[in-house]
């Protein structure tokens, strides 16, 4: 592992420098899209209106208070909600017909492996469901199985894994379609803060391996700033996009980075943006 110095990890980028870049295609496109919901104390608007581009390979998390509709939003990108006004787009498509094409892998908070399926069983899950061959993708299921680094427990059932093992079966599982755009709720929010930032820099190897686009629901600052290329930070009330914050750092990014003055210095400005004191360049 070639970990790079602390040194090396570059200053923030004036934010002038990043605009002149060539923009790269975007995968996901979200247009004015906002969700009312009906409860019985009346209307409850989740999402006020936003607009979103999500580029091609990257990866984006989103981060704010609890009930600011992020996981709405991550619901609405994988059609599994419908925005009352405004389109979602997923490379042109429809996100439920791009989740039926098996386009779409998705792991939430709670793993949900199913407990009388070995860890190769539930990873194959997915491609039973879409109707597809388990036998002719049994190298692919091995070759993940290896990826998430659990060569050696394809026998082994969700109960007798670790946490931090379950998680990488349900990333594993979410990535067996050979998905273009993966989406990650919470994914290690039950883990602790050690095997959190290992799994952190296993999804940035994953990520950097396939190059799958991402978008990462997480209350972790220091995840996002870690994982993303842009940290969307979203506040309630109702829930919208507050600012969309690059983040800077060269990849592939090590364990040092967490502790480098210019990771905590974007932590703080995330922290600051949290809490309603927005950026002023
Ligand atoms: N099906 C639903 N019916 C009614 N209200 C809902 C429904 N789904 C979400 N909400 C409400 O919409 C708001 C946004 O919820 P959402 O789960 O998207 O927030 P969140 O930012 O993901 O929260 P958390 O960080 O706590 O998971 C919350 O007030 C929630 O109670």
């Amino acid at each position: 592992m070639n970990a790079l110095p602390a040194r090396d990890y570059p200053a923030l980028e004036p934010v002038d420098s990043r605009e002149t870049r060539p923009q790269p295609p975007v995968d996901l496109i979200i247009d004015q899209a906002g969700k009312t919901f009906e409860t019985a104390r009346g209307p409850m608007v989740a999402l006020a209106p936003i607009s979103l581009k999500v580029a091609k390979g990257s990866f984006v998390a989103l981060i704010g208070p609890s009930g600011c509709g992020k996981s709405t939003l991550l619901r609405m990108a994988a059609g599994l909600e419908q925005p009352d006004n405004g389109a979602v787009l997923i490379r042109g498509k429809h996100p439920e017909q791009f989740r039926r094409e098996g386009e779409l892998g998705i792991a939430f908070q709670d793993a949900a492996l199913l407990p009388w399926r070995s860890v190769f069983r539930n990873i194959a899950f997915p491609l039973q469901i879409l109707g597809r061959s388990v036998k002719a993708h049994t190298d692919k299921i091995h070759e993940l199985i290896e990826l998430v680094g659990l060569k050696g427990h394809e026998d082994s059932l969700p109960g007798q894994l670790s946490g931090g093992m379950r998680q990488r079966v349900a990333i594993a599982r979410s990535l067996v379609s050979d998905p273009s755009v993966l989406l990650l709720d919470e994914p290690f929010g039950a883990l602790d803060q050690i095997l959190r930032r290992t799994m952190n820099v296993e999804l940035q190897r994953i990520w950097a391996a396939r190059q799958t686009t991402t978008i990462l629901v997480t209350h972790g600052i220091d995840e996002a700033v870690f994982l993303a290329d842009e940290v969307v930070v979203m506040q309630a009330k109702p829930g919208r996009i507050a600012e969309i914050i690059k983040i800077p750092f060269a990849r592939p990014r090590t364990p040092e980075l967490f502790s480098h003055p210019h990771f905590h210095a974007l932590c703080d400005r995330l922290m600051a943006s949290l809490h309603g004191e927005g950026h002023t360049e």
